[in-house]
């Protein structure tokens, strides 16, 4: 197995992640669980910032809070100088609780509510990237009865097919998000803006996918979204401060992934700006992206128990652990793939081919299909690695399965930062009308 971060192996042969033995923070914490090396985060946000200060342009990166968003991580952001991308009044609220600076919150979304726009209006947020028509009327009408100017970045579809999962995919013509440049709409959509009495046109948004592992995407978009605005430039006199290029910066799941180094990334699109934007604006814009997954996905373990395995002769062996989908929905979504270790036995040779099941009622609830280990018993721990982007978050209480607590570990301590949801959690929001109360069994 690939040693993320801090992990190690230590003198007992246990997993050890952020200083802590795995095997105790079962111990103390139960399974499944989630475990964020705190450290690989915060060193991943200093690559982004660094990198960008080596560009010498101004910047912000604005971490994509649906990656994995808790009042703890939104903490760790702001300490790392990060700014926040939200798209829900729920990630939006969990930002300012956290005492997130308001000015550094973007509000995203395809269909932002009337109550969000207020909500984020009250709180006095950053920027609003819009996304479509209904929405730039809906804001400055919103904008207007509250007496203030907001900021808005237009999201713009460049046309640029990533190369990554068509359900992960985003910059194409063919998306539910964004105004497309190639058919006009974006072009419309500057000219409406603009012409709004309370948005404040700051720049355009693109953002062509997730999990890319090229830089030549990024450079296609930064050259299409760079002609536009100098088209707009010389026909309307309409200038951006902002280009905000997205997220989507690919990490290393498993073997044969080839993510850039966070660096390299930044280097192309910085680059790019400077070339493509250079002959129509003198001072060239501030340059935002908004990286999720490559902030926090290989930080984050999973630890489940093995529990029951079935073997069929000639077919498979079929081991199966605590969690599964609810906690991980990435393999049935997406054939997402990962890499697993056995973490009370990280040194032991490996033994036979097994496929990790999860428990839900649902065939299709397989964590990982073949994976090499060492002879699996039942109570021995799997580490599921790179799982802190989009498991936590899209995590769910299928079969009524409660949400598995998350634990940031750093220099050997170990701090909750979300507690295991409780059964009681599980009924605390449902009601039982008074018409079906309880009452004789109408079959008795
Ligand atoms: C608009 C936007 N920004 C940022 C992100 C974060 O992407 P990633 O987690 O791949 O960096 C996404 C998700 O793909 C997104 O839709
Ligand atoms: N949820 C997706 C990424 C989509 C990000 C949002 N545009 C994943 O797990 O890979």
């Amino acid at each position: 197995m690939f040693l993320h971060g801090t992990s190690t192996i230590n003198a007992q042969g246990h997993l050890e992640i952020g200083g802590c033995d795995t095997v105790e923070l079962k111990e103390q914490y139960g399974t499944p669980l989630y475990i964020v090396d705190e450290a690989l985060v915060r060193q991943r946000s200093r690559e982004y910032v660094e990198a960008f200060k080596a560009s010498g342009l101004s910047f912000q990166v604005a971490y994509a809070s649906k990656a994995f968003c808790t009042l703890a991580m939104c903490r760790l952001a702001e300490e790392e100088g990060l700014s926040l991308d939200v798209v829900s009044e729920g990630e939006l609220h969990t930002a300012l609780e956290a005492g997130f600076p308001v000015q550094r919150i973007h509000f995203h979304g395809n269909n932002k509510t009337p109550e969000e726009i207020q909500m984020a209006i009250t709180a006095g947020i950053g920027c609003f990237v819009v996304d479509n028509f209904i929405e730039i009327h809906l804001l400055n009408a919103i904008a207007k009865d509250n007496g203030v100017k907001v900021n808005v970045l237009l999201r713009v579809t460049p046309g640029v097919e990533a190369h990554t999962h068509e359900y992960i995919s985003t910059g194409q013509t063919d998306s539910k998000f964004g105004f497309d440049i190639g058919n006009g709409s974006a072009y419309e959509a500057v000219s409406l803006a603009a012409s709004q009495s309370n948005l404040n046109l700051l720049g355009l948004h693109s953002h062509i996918g997730s999990q890319i592992f090229e830089v030549e995407g990024f450079q296609m978009a930064v050259e299409r979204v760079a002609a536009f605005a100098v088209k707009v430039k010389q026909e309307t006199d309409v200038t951006f401060q902002v280009v905000n290029l997205g997220g989507g910066f690919g990490i290393r799941y498993m073997d044969g992934d080839t993510p850039l180094k966070v660096s390299e990334y930044v280097k192309a699109i910085t680059d790019a700006v400077k070339e493509h934007f250079a002959a129509a604006y003198t001072t060239l814009p501030e340059i935002w992206v908004e990286p999720g997954r490559s902030i926090v996905g290989d930080a984050g373990t999973t630890l489940y128990t093995v529990g029951t395995s079935k073997d069929i002769p000639g077919v498979r062996k079929y081991v199966a652990v605590d969690g599964g989908m609810t906690d991980n929905p990435r393999p049935a979504l997406y054939e997402s793939k990962y890499e697993a270790t056995l973490a009370n036995r990280a040194n032991d040779s490996v033994e036979e081919t097994v496929s990790i099941a999860g428990k839900c009622c649902e065939s299709g609830d397989m964590l990982i299909w073949d994976v090499e280990l060492p002879k699996v018993n039942t109570g021995d721990l799997l580490a599921v690695s790179c799982t802190g982007a989009y498991n936590y978050a899209m995590a769910s209480n299928y079969n009524r399965i409660r949400r598995p607590a998350v634990v940031f570990v750093n220099e050997g301590q170990s701090d909750i930062v979300v507690r295991r949801e409780s059964l009681n959690d599980i009924v605390a929001n449902d009601l039982i009308p008074a018409r079906i109360q309880k009452q004789p069994s109408l079959n008795a």
